[in-house]
């Protein structure tokens, strides 16, 4: 028997930015239906960042037990339990699960319907026995692993973000294929914990990032034994008798590169192919969604958010998706993305962190770029802990305006939360000067970035003449 529904809102997927849409409608009460094909929580809680940062922080222990020495205490080469350690992912994935379950959303008064959607016009939305008629929809329904058009890549096994936290062995040589975030913190974190590492990037690693920034984590990335190939095609792949088999090629000629293990980090996919778009008169350009700035598709009653809307692809971004589409639905208020205000951050370690405009797009933007600089090497507190090599830039506009920071370092993405607070409040850098920075944090390198913005004020003629001034007072 088919049921119909009629909700105000109907989300379709349970991830990070349907579950922000589903809860935020709850709590005023609105009635809402989500319908989710798989698993709530989505990617970033299943097989994104939730089991990746838990990887990260395991093979933060064994490289901290590699430094100790530095410091004088002496633990030996750390021994990989990685069944343990598979263990340890897994039960943070289920300690997180219980927040994002069906339980928890039915006690919030939303109707989960466990099933996969399909538009079949455009007011209504089947998913196993229902029929949904809602005032509103919105299509959250995330992102896939790329897979690029390589010969022989069909033929071959070959692990994505959707399998590689089900591996049972650590891989002997894991090779990558791409060097953006997923390729370069999984790089590093298999690498730490023993593993031969070997990265392919068809263009360059990080390219989206400010590359005086990229090139400290790469420094660090190679330093420790990944090896990194970029500007590198890869012509095929096929099975080995002992794993893959790559051939590779850059301007220097073709050579073979040999693993155990072969990963797909070469991007994302949106997932909505089976949603049919068409009858719901939402248009796509090259298979992205078609929006505008305030999420809205081409069907007006319809919004796409997180990974699905194409743009930023981060849980914070999703969240950040899902507040605009509900002050849309919820109080009639228009709403439109501002990408400058949200952060990213690569977890590599050191932590590579940015907000607002890199000195690149600023230059292109205005044609030059005013920008502060302050290195670690300069905190007290980035010594005193050991913490390598590390930079702050802070893209400023007239008047001191903070237009953008990138950090790379230890903390990257702890810091990056008060430049982020203060691009979003479009403060200055009076503001950092003038505020009391507890010592010694590696924090201060943002107030101490700010003063060295002023320093010249303290050489200033009409400055001085004025301090000299008033000392005839007394
Ligand atoms: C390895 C990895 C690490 C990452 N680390 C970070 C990080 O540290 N920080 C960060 O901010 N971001 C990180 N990200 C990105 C982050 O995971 C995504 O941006 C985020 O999960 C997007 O959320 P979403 O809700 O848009 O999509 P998803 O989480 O993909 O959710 C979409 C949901 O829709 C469901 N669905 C799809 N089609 C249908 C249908 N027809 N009917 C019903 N349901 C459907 C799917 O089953 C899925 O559950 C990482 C990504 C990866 C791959
Ligand atoms: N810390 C975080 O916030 C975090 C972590 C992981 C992922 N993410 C999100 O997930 C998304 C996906 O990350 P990603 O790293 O998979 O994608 P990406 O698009 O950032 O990087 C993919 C890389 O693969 C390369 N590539 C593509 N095809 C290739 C080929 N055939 N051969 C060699 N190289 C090839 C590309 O040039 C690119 O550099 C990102 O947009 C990011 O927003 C975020």
């Amino acid at each position: 028997m088919v049921e119909t529904l009629t909700p105000d809102i109907c989300v379709i997927g349970g991830g990070a930015a349907g579950l922000s849409v589903a809860a935020g409608a709850a709590a005023f009460g609105v009635p809402v239906v989500l319908v989710e094909r798989s698993r709530m929580g989505g990617d970033c809680l299943n097989y994104g960042c939730v089991p990746s940062k838990a990887l990260i922080a395991a093979a933060k222990h064994a490289q901290a037990i590699r430094k100790a020495t530095e410091f004088g205490v002496s633990a030996g080469e750390p021994i990989i339990d990685y069944a343990r350690l598979r263990a340890r992912i897994h039960s943070v994935i289920e300690g997180i699960a219980p927040h994002d379950s069906v339980d928890r959303f039915t006690g919030l008064g939303v109707k989960v319907i466990e099933d996969a959607a399909r538009f079949l016009d455009e007011r209504t939305v089947a998913a196993g026995d229902h029929l949904i008629r809602a005032r509103r929809f919105v299509i959250a329904t995330g992102s896939s692993p790329a897979v690029p058009p390589i010969h022989g890549l069909a033929e071959t096994p070959f692990l994505t973000n959707e399998t590689l936290f089900e591996l049972k062995r650590l891989p002997e040589h894991l090779v990558i294929i791409g060097a953006g975030p997923v390729g370069l913190e999984m790089a590093q974190a298999y690498r730490r914990l023993g593993s031969r590492v070997t990265v392919i990037e068809s263009s360059a690693a990080l390219s989206r990032e400010d590359p005086e920034l990229a090139a400290i984590a790469l420094a660090e990335i190679r330093a420790e034994g990944t090896l990194l190939l970029e500007r590198t095609m890869i012509h095929s792949v096929e099975q080995a008798t002992r794993g893959i088999r790559l051939l590779c090629e850059t301007g220097k000629g073709r050579f073979h590169v040999e693993g155990s293990d072969l990963l797909l980090a070469a991007g994302r996919a949106p997932s909505h192919a089976s949603l049919d778009l068409d009858a719901a008169g939402i248009r796509q350009d090259a298979g992205r969604i078609k929006l505008g700035a305030d999420l809205r598709t081409s069907n007006r009653r319809v919004y796409a958010i997180g990974d699905a809307a194409g743009g930023l692809q981060f849980t914070h971004a999703a969240s950040y998706h899902a507040r605009l589409v509900l002050q849309q639905i919820l109080f009639r208020l228009p709403a439109h993305e501002a990408r400058d205000i949200v952060p990213r951050v690569t977890f590599m370690d050191p932590e590579l962190a940015q907000v607002g405009l890199t000195e690149q797009e600023a230059r292109e933007k205005s044609g030059s770029a005013d920008v502060v600089r302050w290195d670690f090497s300069g905190n007290d507190r980035a010594r005193t802990d050991g913490l390598g090599r590390g930079l702050i830039k802070i893209v400023v506009g007239r008047r001191g305006r903070i237009l953008g920071a990138g950090i790379a370092g230890a903390g990257a993405g702890e810091m990056i939360n008060l430049w982020a607070f203060a691009i979003t409040n479009r403060l200055t850098l009076k503001h950092f000067r003038g505020y009391v920075a507890p010592y010694p944090t590696v924090s201060e390198i943002g107030k101490q970035a700010s003063i060295s913005y002023y320093a010249p004020m303290a050489r200033n003629r009409l400055v001085r003449s004025v301090i000299r001034m008033l000392r005839c007072f007394g």
